[in-house]
């Protein structure tokens, strides 16, 4: 068969449509022609109601499921950390980009702020670190709490956990409404990952890398996917495929599968690859940021496929897991 033009499906996102050309780029380097078609999604269509409100998986993804499956279009290119842990019906991973980085930063407003959240010359201040058992609280003066933006349970649970006195604020939109609804805020600050601002060139200078975080599941990851049995689109998209990255994504998405996936309940997880060696570290942790469990493992690369459903089962076991996940059910259904 001729070789044909490759449609390439996107949200229509500044962030999506960059994501997209970088694969069209690739695609280009490949000797491969291609388009790109905007289809828009659910989640961005609204943009009021919390992620965790709209109660679905997948509401970035199932759109471009369904082009991919009427074939209007031939691939299609997602945050990999929008895409659910198991994909849907006829549709299978193509490529997964090499990772930019996997970090959450905050955007703050004032420099002065930061001391109360511990960050002092330009650093973590570990002492600093306010401790939920102590009543002392150090470094988050109860009278001016720190208020930042966010809608992710994730970055919700991790920040309370580490500051039980802060609040957060509701903040829904792609990255460059959520800029705006920040500069429009009394909030100091709020949470981004590190990869959308810094590839569309959008990172303030006013902002710091939470290095305390662990971040989504495969956050920083891009992944293309295509119709199962396609194997033009498949073998397409071969060139660009990284595997160490695709170990560590793979190993993050099978530890949150593991605890139960979704995007209601705060799981994060992070799989490095250094040398011949894969580190692993994830967390569960309670919605209110009362409680969090984690995990670390490390293993030989060749011995590391299975280690986040290992990663997975071993907090299962944990009771206090148990008690965190019984807590999401109940709160949310
Ligand atoms: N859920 C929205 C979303 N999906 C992917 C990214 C950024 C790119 C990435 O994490 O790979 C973002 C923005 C954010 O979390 O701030």
């Amino acid at each position: 068969m001729a070789a044909q033009t490759l449609r390439i499906g996107t949200r229509d996102s500044q962030l999506a449509v960059w994501q997209a050309t970088l694969v069209q780029n690739l695609l280009k380097e490949a000797g491969i022609a291609s388009e790109l078609v905007y289809i828009k999604s659910e989640g961005d269509i609204d943009t009021i109601t919390p992620l965790y409100d709209l109660g679905v998986t997948g509401v970035f993804t199932k759109t471009l499921d369904a082009a991919l499956l009427n074939k209007r279009i031939d691939i299609a290119v997602h945050s990999m950390k929008d895409v659910p842990t198991k994909l849907a019906e006829g549709i299978q991973q193509a490529a997964v980009l090499k990772r930019a980085s996997h970090k959450d930063i905050l955007v703050y407003k004032n420099e002065q702020d930061l001391e109360a959240i511990g960050f002092v010359n330009g650093e973590w201040n570990e002492g600093e670190i306010v401790k939920r058992e102590t009543s002392n609280v150090k470094g988050c003066d109860q009278h001016s709490p720190f208020t930042i933006g966010t809608s992710s349970v994730r970055r919700i649970a991790q920040w309370l956990h580490r500051y039980p006195t802060n609040k957060v604020e509701n903040l829904r939109g792609n990255v460059n409404t959520r800029l705006r609804k920040l500069e429009e805020s009394n909030w100091q600050g709020a949470i981004f990952a590190a990869a959308g601002l810094e590839r569309i060139n959008l990172r303030p200078e006013h902002s710091i890398n939470l290095d305390w975080m662990l971040p989504a599941p495969s956050q920083g990851a891009i992944m293309v996917v295509c119709r199962e049995g396609d194997h033009q689109a498949f073998d397409a998209c071969q060139p660009f495929n990284d595997e160490a990255t695709a170990l560590c994504t793979k190993i993050e998405k099978d530890f949150l599968r593991v605890l139960m996936g979704g995007c209601t309940t705060p799981i994060s997880g992070l799989a490095v690859k250094k040398g011949e060696t894969i580190q692993f570290n994830g967390n569960i942790c309670a919605p209110d940021g009362s409680d969090l469990v984690s995990i670390e493992i490390i293993k030989e690369v060749k011995d590391s496929a299975n280690v986040g459903e290992e990663a997975g089962k071993t907090l299962l076991l944990d009771a206090r897991t148990q008690h965190i996940i019984e807590t999401v059910r109940n709160g949310k259904q």
